[in-house]
């Protein structure tokens, strides 16, 4: 069985396949390296040979993520690492090897599936857009706070922006203006996601007419995916490009 993880800023992702069929056996998010671990062993029936990450945190966290995985399960490990071209998607960074690696696993995925030009969208601790043409050219993206930072920014540079969990989720139930402190920011970010989308689409839209798809990823995804009801919400995208950087050899 192979293990999958996609380490982002704030939470792993990761799942467990069976080699042969690709099917799926057990998945999860965790926020910390000693959490995975208890998830893993905690499976019943499972035994893994082989793990494939991506990584975007610092060389040292990924290292010792790796030495665990190593010593408690046994497995090889395999990590996705920056490239110029992949399955026809050419890196556009000045730099390629500065470009986040989760957004370059995003883009592989994306125009894998897209078989043409397409806009990739990510919505997590940050927010990510990709723009890759039909002759699998990067052309760039953007980078900005996904909702966690937003709302953190307001809590720590203010006194009174202050609510719990339970308010929050609550909040994000309508866009209406809001009436309390909680639907106000809830709304608020929620707002500033909903227009950078549309702004996403409307550049995608001078480039490419409507000859174009776009996929949104990200554990905030469902936030915005209302806004752009022609995207396809491909909650492991990651993943689809991680199997396309790291295939079992
Ligand atoms: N099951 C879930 N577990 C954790 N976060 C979730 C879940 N479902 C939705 N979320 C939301 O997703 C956001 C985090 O997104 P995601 O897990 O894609 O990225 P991340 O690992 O934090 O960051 P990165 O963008 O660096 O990969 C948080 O705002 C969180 O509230
Ligand atoms: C932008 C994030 C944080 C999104 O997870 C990640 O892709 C990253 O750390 N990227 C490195 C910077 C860049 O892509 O230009
Ligand atoms: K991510």
């Amino acid at each position: 069985m192979i293990l999958e993880l996609d380490c982002g800023n704030s939470f792993i992702k990761w799942r467990v396949l069976r080699v042969e069929a690709g099917g799926l056996i057990a998945e999860g998010v965790v926020d910390s390296d000693g959490a995975l671990v208890d998830g893993l062993r905690s499976l019943k029936n499972v035994s893994l040979d082989r793990c494939r990450l991506v990584s975007v945190r610092t060389e040292d966290e990924t290292s010792l993520l790796i030495g665990l995985l190593k010593h408690e399960f046994g497995v090889s490990v395999v990590c996705a690492a920056p490239a110029r071209e992949i399955s026809g998607v050419k890196n556009g960074y000045d730099d390629y090897e500065r470009l986040g690696l989760d957004r370059w696993l995003a883009m592989l995925g994306g125009f894998h599936l897209a078989k043409g030009a397409c806009l990739v969208l990510d919505f997590g601790t940050a927010v990510t857009a990709d723009f890759i043409s039909a002759d699998g050219e990067h052309l760039g993206g953007f980078i900005c706070p996904g909702m966690p930072l937003m709302r953190n920014q307001l809590r720590t540079h203010t006194r009174k922006i202050r609510y719990g969990d339970l308010a929050a989720e609550r909040a994000l139930t309508s866009q209406a203006p809001g009436r309390n402190t909680a639907e106000a920011v809830e709304r608020g970010c929620s707002l500033m996601l909903r227009g950078f989308v549309l702004t996403q689409l409307e550049m995608a839209r001078s480039y490419w007419g409507n000859d174009y798809s776009v996929f949104i990823t990200g554990g905030d995804a469902e936030l915005v995916s209302d806004i752009a009801p022609a995207a396809r919400v491909v909650s492991d995208l990651v993943f689809v490009g991680l199997a396309m950087a790291c295939p079992l050899s």
